[in-house]
C-alpha cells in the first residue's frame, strides 16, 4: 500500500495563544485558516518538517514540543499531524503561502474559519493545550 505524504501542522502556543494562519492559495483554500506548516520531504523527520516550514513560512526560529495525539485525512493520499511547538525566536509574519496571521485564545479558537479537515484537528489541539 502507498503511504500517505505527511503535512505536519504546528500549533505553536505562546501563553494562552495559538497562531492561525490564513491560506492566501490555492483558490480552493485561500481564505480558510490553517495551522502553519507543510509536506514532510522525502528523508526528512516530521519535527525537522516542522522546524523548517515555520522558518520559510513565518520567518521564526520554533521548536516542537509534542504530538498532538490523531492524525487527519485531507485530499486523497495526504494525512495531517500536528505537533504543538513553541517559539524561540523572532516574530511570526506571513511570508509564504498565507496573508493574515491571528492568535487566538481557546475563547476565541472557533473565530476564525478553520480548513473543514482541521476543524477536529484543532479540537485535539485544545484537549492537550495548557496540561
Ligand atoms: N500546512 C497545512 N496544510 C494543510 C492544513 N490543512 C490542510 O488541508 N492542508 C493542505 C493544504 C495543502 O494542500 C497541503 C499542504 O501543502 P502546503 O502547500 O502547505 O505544503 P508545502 O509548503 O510543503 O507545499 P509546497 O508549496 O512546497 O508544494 O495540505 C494545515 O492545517 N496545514
Amino acid at each position: 500500500m502507498t503511504q500517505p505524504i505527511v503535512v505536519v501542522g504546528a500549533a505553536l502556543l505562546d501563553g494562552d495563544r495559538l497562531l492561525a494562519a490564513r491560506r492566501s492559495a490555492p483558490p480552493e483554500l485561500a481564505g480558510r485558516w490553517e495551522l502553519p506548516g507543510g509536506k514532510v520531504e522525502p528523508g526528512e523527520t516530521p519535527e525537522h518538517a516542522l522546524v523548517r516550514e515555520l522558518r520559510e513560512e513565518l520567518g521564526v526560529t520554533a521548536e516542537p514540543v509534542g504530538r498532538v495525539p490523531g492524525e487527519w485525512p485531507l485530499k486523497s493520499g495526504y494525512v495531517l499531524r500536528v505537533w504543538t511547538a513553541r517559539l524561540l525566536a523572532g516574530r511570526p509574519e506571513p511570508l509564504q503561502d498565507h496573508d493574515e496571521l491571528r492568535w487566538l485564545t481557546p475563547d476565541e479558537i472557533w473565530d476564525v474559519d478553520w480548513l473543514d479537515q482541521d476543524v477536529a484537528a484543532v479540537k485535539a489541539v485544545l484537549t492537550v493545550w495548557n496540561r
